[in-house]
């Protein structure tokens, strides 16, 4: 069997696009531009260019951007301060810190500083309990995106058994989460779970979010399968090469399940795209709209 190519970057361009009409229908109902507020500290890499596309998106999708880029050095109370200068300004219905913060900074304390109502990330512990007891809140944008391209797949999950390796609250908990809703029978694993690659051949649906380059191999694939990629990991070749991998061996595994996403081009566009959805959801309800 060779895997169909689930297209992140694909679907969420479609995404844009129909973000960007219903931003410009509050704009012109209810005179409101949803505006996001990026935070970044630090001189990360890798970082750097997340928050470059997502402030990019937020251009395609008609939305306002407001930056904040600051040196390592900056101290907590500095970040924290900004954060509440956020949670008040009604123009900002998304707040955003990007993670990881540097070591002298704590990450709980900022983001447990934001407004839950302008958690766009999903990443608040009302936001995290909102989910787990089926209220509606933000959901994080990774696992929200997987759940999309998930759906576009196999609308149904009653049955169907899914695998998610990786126990972190960003994206391993609230994925399973959300499988749960959608009625599938949901194991997560983590590195102490007793023969992985067992576990992972049980799994209609495979979700790898460990960052381990190219940890699941084709033998821990079932058949048909449909697997999701969440990892991005930077790697060099042995000619010395940078490159982007995911979690999953793709060219192996892409011949025996049924359905792969792709590294680059699968998850990480979806992230951004729900990061847009969840702001432009903010904006609605703060401007007592329906999307
Ligand atoms: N505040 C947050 N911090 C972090 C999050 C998050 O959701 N919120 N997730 C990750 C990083 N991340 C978003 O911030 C992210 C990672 C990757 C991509 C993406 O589009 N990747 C591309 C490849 C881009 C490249 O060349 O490096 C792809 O997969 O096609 C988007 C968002 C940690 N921090
Ligand atoms: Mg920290």
């Amino acid at each position: 069997m060779v895997a169909s190519v689930i297209d992140g970057k694909k679907i969420a361009n479609e995404l844009h696009v129909e973000i960007r009409a219903k931003a410009d229908a509050l704009a012109a109902s209810h005179g409101v531009v949803p505006g996001l507020a990026v935070v970044l500290v630090g001189e990360d890499p890798a970082s750097a260019v997340y928050v470059r596309n997502k402030v990019k998106a937020t251009a395609e999708c008609g939305l306002k951007s407001f930056e904040f880029k600051l040196p390592a050095e900056t101290s907590e109370a500095e970040v924290l301060g900004i954060v509440e200068r956020l949670n008040k300004d009604p123009d900002v219905h998304g707040i955003l810190v990007q993670l990881p913060l540097p070591k002298h900074i704590d990450s709980d304390k900022v983001l447990g500083l934001i407004d839950p109502d302008k958690d766009v990330d999903g990443f608040h512990p009302l936001n995290a309990g909102r989910l787990s007891v089926g209220l509606p809140g933000f959901v994080p944008c990774t696992p929200r995106g997987s759940a999309i391209l998930i759906e576009k797949v196999q609308p149904d999950l009653s049955g169907l058994h899914a695998v998610v390796i990786g126990r972190s609250n960003i994206v391993g908990k609230p994925m399973a989460q959300l499988l749960l809703q959608k009625n599938a029978t949901v194991t997560i694993a983590h590195s102490r779970t007793k023969d992985l690659p067992a576990v992972c051949r049980t799994a209609d649906i495979l979700v790898a979010a460990v960052g381990r380059p190219e940890m699941v191999k084709a033998d821990w694939v079932k058949p048909g399968a449909i697997v999701i990629d969440v990892g991005i990991n930077r790697i060099t070749t042995p000619e010395g090469k940078g490159k982007l991998v995911g979690d999953v061996a793709y060219a192996e595994c892409a011949e025996v399940a049924g359905a792969i996403t792709p590294v680059p081009g699968g998850v990480g566009p979806m992230t951004i795209a729900c990061l847009m959805l969840n702001t432009l959801d903010s904006a609605y309800r703060a401007a007592g709209a329906t999307v």
